[in-house]
């Protein structure tokens, strides 16, 4: 495998509301990491094929998207932080975070953003059934993906610290 970067790339996924962004940024800062927001990347550079109605959301185009970070990712030292994870590229990648809320806390979380109807449904009923887990298992190498509890600040603060000496001790793999 050729890499050639000097400093990890790191997805952060889960359900809306797990606390991605939260959690991206603070190791951002942390590390000294780049973090990408997608769902801001998505509507400031118009990498979408419109708005939908039933979701509430963009339509992502998901090779516009990946055009875009093909080449910070070639360069290392991203988090980036989105609810769908499939689609990129797997050698982007050093380590897949997964961030997982117990559904009452997330229930709550959804409802203090004004989430409702069939959207507030759909990231609940996602989260349930563990979708972005198994979307992860699917698409990484499982010693990639670290599973992480997301439900308190606590949580927050131990994964970023936990993130933060993964990073410190990560050592770029060999190129062949
Ligand atoms: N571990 C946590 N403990 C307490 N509150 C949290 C935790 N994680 C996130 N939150 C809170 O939950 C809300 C959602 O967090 P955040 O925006 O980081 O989630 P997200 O997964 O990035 O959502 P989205 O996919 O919609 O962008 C915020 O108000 C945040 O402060």
């Amino acid at each position: 495998m050729v890499l050639g970067r000097q400093k990890p790339n790191v997805l952060v996924t889960g359900t809306p509301g797990t606390g991605k962004t939260s959690t991206a940024s603070l190791l951002a800062e942390a590390a000294h990491l780049r973090h990408i927001n997608v769902g801001e990347l998505v509507k400031e550079k118009h990498l979408h094929d419109g708005w939908d109605p039933d979701l509430l959301c963009h339509i992502l185009n998901e090779d516009l998207l990946c055009d875009e970070l093909e080449e910070r990712m070639k360069s290392g030292g991203n988090i980036v932080d989105y609810h769908g994870c499939e689609f990129f590229p797997e050698r982007w990648f050093d380590l897949v975070v997964v961030l997982q809320t117990d559904n009452s806390i997330l229930y709550d979380r959804l409802m203090n953003r004004g989430y409702s109807g069939q959207k507030l449904q759909s990231n609940l009923e996602c989260e349930i059934f563990q979708v972005i887990r198994e979307e992860a298992e699917e698409s990484y190498r499982r010693d990639i993906i670290k599973v992480m509890p997301s439900n308190t600040i606590e949580d927050m603060s131990n994964n970023v610290e936990a993130l933060k000496a993964w990073v410190a001790s990560w050592v770029a793999p060999l190129e062949s």
